[in-house]
């Protein structure tokens, strides 16, 4: 399947990547914030419009084919900067940055009102999105990577916009399939629960190179 890369790229080439590219991803959220909550009039929103266009000429100038894909260098970290979970190049990511412990995964982050379903509350989608990847990423860091086959999410009360922590852990692996089982809390809580089964595509059961992890 392609959108898996092996390169060279070594840190120092993809720090220069991040250092060019991460600033203009996170003006790109801030930018997304401001679209739902600015209050200028409509005199300032079309002199804010001409500066983008304008931005979008300059970006536009030399645009690669097709998406980033997972990029995994053979000297460097790995770099999953599409996703649209932890894509350090993807504005929609919020990003998570996910922490590998042993026996489990989890990540510290905040949702903005980009993220917003029922009033104040994170979309019901979003949290199945969060979801998905972090028990994605246990399963590959338990060294059996996989594709989500079944995602099943228990929503137990509203989780609200802000401060929020996502875990993971694998349950168990069964040959191709692993079980995962993870949550997304606020400070009173679990909000979201979610179990899934992550099977190893038959197109990469012949492959050496599988990706372990992302960052
Ligand atoms: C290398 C992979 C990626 C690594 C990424 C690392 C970072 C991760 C972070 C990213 C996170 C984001 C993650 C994403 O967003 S992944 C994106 C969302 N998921 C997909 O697009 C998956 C699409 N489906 C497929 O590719 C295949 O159908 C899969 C891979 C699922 C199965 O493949 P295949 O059809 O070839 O399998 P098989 O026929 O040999 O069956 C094998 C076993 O599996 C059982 N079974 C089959 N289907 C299902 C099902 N749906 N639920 C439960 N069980 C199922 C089947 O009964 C059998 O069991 P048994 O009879 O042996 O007991």
């Amino acid at each position: 399947m392609s959108g898996y890369q092996v390169d060279d790229a070594t840190v120092e080439e993809i720090e220069t990547e991040r250092a060019t590219y991460e600033p203009i991803t996170e003006a790109t959220r801030r930018l997304a914030d401001l679209c739902i909550r600015s209050q200028v009039d409509a005199a300032s929103t079309a002199r804010a419009l001409e500066h983008l266009q304008a931005a979008i000429d300059v970006l536009s100038q030399d645009v690669a084919e097709g998406p980033y894909g997972l990029r995994h260098s053979r000297q460097g970290p790995t770099r999953p900067w599409g996703n649209a979970v932890v894509g350090v190049r993807n504005p929609v990511a919020p990003p998570l940055k996910v922490v590998h412990e042993t026996d489990h995964v989890w990540s510290d982050f905040e949702l903005s009102s980009a993220y917003e379903g029922p009033p104040s509350l994170v979309h019901g989608g979003v949290s199945a999105l969060i979801l998905d990847q972090l028990l994605g990423e246990a399963a590959a860091a338990a060294g059996s990577p996989g594709m989500t086959g079944t995602l099943t999410v228990r929503y137990r009360r509203g989780t609200p916009l802000g401060a929020l922590r996502a875990e993971a852990r694998v349950e168990r692996t069964e040959g191709y399939k692993t079980f995962a089982v993870g949550q997304i809390c606020d400070a009173e809580g679990v909000c979201v629960e979610a179990e899934g089964v992550f099977i190893l595509p038959r197109w990469a059961r012949s492959e050496q190179e599988q990706p372990e992890r992302f960052e």
